[in-house]
């Protein structure tokens, strides 16, 4: 598990190991430094010809000391100090003190540098002491660096990207490598500041682990280690000990996301699965995947097929229900039988919440009104159902506009969280799943993975974990993990640009291993 912090709790964890453990800061300084020159050796020479450019903070005070390693260990370097001198901290003071006493070139005004000059930049100006939008002289600077040819190394954070959010605060520096201290920061796992980082390295450079855990964060992620979570599986079993889910999906041509959801379940382990569709997509279904059970209804006579459908709901231990259903009179109905008769836990993805949406819109007291739309959700759903959508589909569920959604990601994940009974796994770039004060920011997966099905194949995963005995969150966590690792390796066997949907399901045997 990977923790993530912001800026301020990671400077807490920076005061905690100097003022109450006693580690004097230029210890850390000089650590932080060398784990940046030991990442840089991997990747340069002696021939490269490197540029330190240095603000007046603790982040300019590490640069300083790259440079002086640099330069001890024989590199070539110069620094362009771009601070202003009153502003410096007492760190940076005696850095820069060092690098007087030493033979090296330090420039002052960005118009008397060649950037051309260099092959290699170092970005130091700032890290995680960014206030606001960078001044248009740092701007400035940032732009040259942008434009320059060779590699970027950013010390802990790139320049111009918000260590609490990700965003772009006016510019930010695109690095090729960013090596930060301690802890992952959430703007480096968001985008676009996990854009900005190009690979990031976590290093430690000596705070204790009674400092590290001084502070809670609500916010992590998850690496392979977490993969010990999915549910071990008994040599003494049957198809039922991997429990029965149920799959309810599609409808009039639309058979493809009852297909994927259904043998997503299976790959991921479930030992039952049953399809719940319309009569039309019988023979389409049963050549597609003939593994699964299949049961059909005819929408246009719900009432007589009640019983049926009654009976394949308490059947399951895990149900389904939303992909591809659509949006008709008939699927509402359907969705309103499936969540009488249903017990949790329920996964709602796709057009169940649609449906839910569209039906708050006839309320005018529900209109604009997000927090009565959310709180009605979450008593109306089988509490610790899991709800799926991506960010139109949650745009339409709070009655907001999807961009707003967007540039307040870690807000709207709150909003959804607070007072609710409900897990849901927000699908965007950077998916978050939420329960009360959790929040999972999912750090696997690939662009690749921006293409039709694969929020199916995610229901389908979810399912299968719950199927097989996970509690719900940690089902949809770990669900939404294993998609992205399935999805990370089906990428590097073929390309982002060819990725589908099934490539996922195929991959999920691989990396559940
Ligand atoms: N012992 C420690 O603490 C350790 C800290 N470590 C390192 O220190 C870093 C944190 O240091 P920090 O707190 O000094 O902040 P930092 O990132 O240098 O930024 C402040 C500077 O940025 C400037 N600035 C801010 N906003 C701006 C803007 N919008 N536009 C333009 N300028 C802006 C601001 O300028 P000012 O407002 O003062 O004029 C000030 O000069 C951390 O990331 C890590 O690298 C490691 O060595 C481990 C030990
Ligand atoms: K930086």
């Amino acid at each position: 598990m990977k923790k993530l912090v912001n800026s301020n709790q990671m400077k807490k964890i920076d005061s905690y190991s100097i003022e109450t453990i006693g580690i004097p800061s230029l210890v850390l300084m000089e650590n932080a430094a060398n784990q940046v020159v030991t990442t840089m050796q991997k990747n340069i020479t002696k021939e490269d010809i490197i540029l330190v450019i240095c603000g007046s903070g603790n982040n300019g005070g590490d640069g300083l000391a790259i440079a002086r390693i640099l330069l001890n260990l024989g590199y070539q370097v110069d620094v362009f100090f771009a601070g202003k001198e009153a502003s410096m901290t007492e760190e940076t003071h005696k850095q820069m003190t060092i690098i007087e006493n030493l033979d090296m070139v330090i420039w002052n005004a960005i118009d008397e540098i060649n950037f051309a000059n260099y092959t290699i930049l170092v970005d130091a100006l700032v890290g995680i002491g960014l206030s606001e939008k960078l001044t248009d002289a740092y701007k400035q600077i940032v732009e040259k660096m942008n434009h320059h040819e060779g590699s970027i190394y950013a010390v802990d954070m790139p320049t111009g990207i918000s260590a609490d959010d990700g965003k772009i605060m006016g510019i930010a520096v695109k690095a090729d490598y960013t090596i930060t201290f301690g802890h992952h920061k959430i703007g480096q796992v968001l985008f676009p500041g996990s854009d900005y980082c190009g690979k990031l390295i976590v290093s430690d450079i000596g705070f204790p682990p009674v400092a590290m855990d001084s502070i809670h964060s609500k916010y992590y992620s998850y690496d392979k280690k977490d993969l010990e979570k999915l549910p071990k599986r008994k040599a003494y079993s049957n198809k039922g000990t991997f429990g029965r889910v149920l799959v309810i999906a599609g409808s009039e041509n639309m058979s493809g996301a009852a297909y994927l959801s259904a043998k997503a379940a299976f790959r991921t382990g479930a030992g039952f699965v049953e399809i719940l569709t319309t009569e039309s997509n019988r023979s389409i279904i049963q050549t597609q995947i003939p593994e699964a059970v299949l049961t059909t209804y005819n929408p246009e006579q719900l009432n007589e097929e009640k019983e049926k459908i009654k009976k394949s709901v308490q059947q399951a231990d895990t149900v389904v229900i939303g992909p591809g259903i659509g949006v008709s009179k008939e699927s509402h109905q359907l969705l309103d039988l499936v969540t009488l008769y249903v017990e949790p836990p329920v996964v709602y993805d796709a057009d169940a919440i649609n449906l839910i949406s569209e039906y708050y819109n006839t309320f005018p007291l529900l209109r604009n009104n997000t927090c009565s739309r959310l709180n009605e959700f979450s008593n109306t759903l089988p509490p610790y159902s899991i709800i799926t959508p991506h960010l139109k589909e949650l745009a339409r569920l709070m009655d907001k506009d999807v961009r707003e959604l967007q540039d307040n990601l870690l807000d709207t994940a709150d909003r959804c969280a607070n007072d609710s009974k409900l897990i849901y796994a927000i699908k965007d770039a950077r998916t978050i799943v939420t329960h009360k004060d959790d929040r999972y920011i999912n750090h696997s997966g690939n662009s690749g993975m921006a293409t039709a099905g694969t929020g199916d194949v995610l229901t389908g995963i979810i399912a299968g974990l719950l199927a097989q005995g996970l509690e719900p969150f940690e089902a949809a966590k770990m669900a939404v993990y294993i998609h992205g690792l399935a999805g990370d390796y089906a990428a590097s066997q073929k390309n982002e640009y060819s990725l589908i949907a099934t490539d996922i399901i195929e991959a999920l045997g691989e990396v559940m291993k």
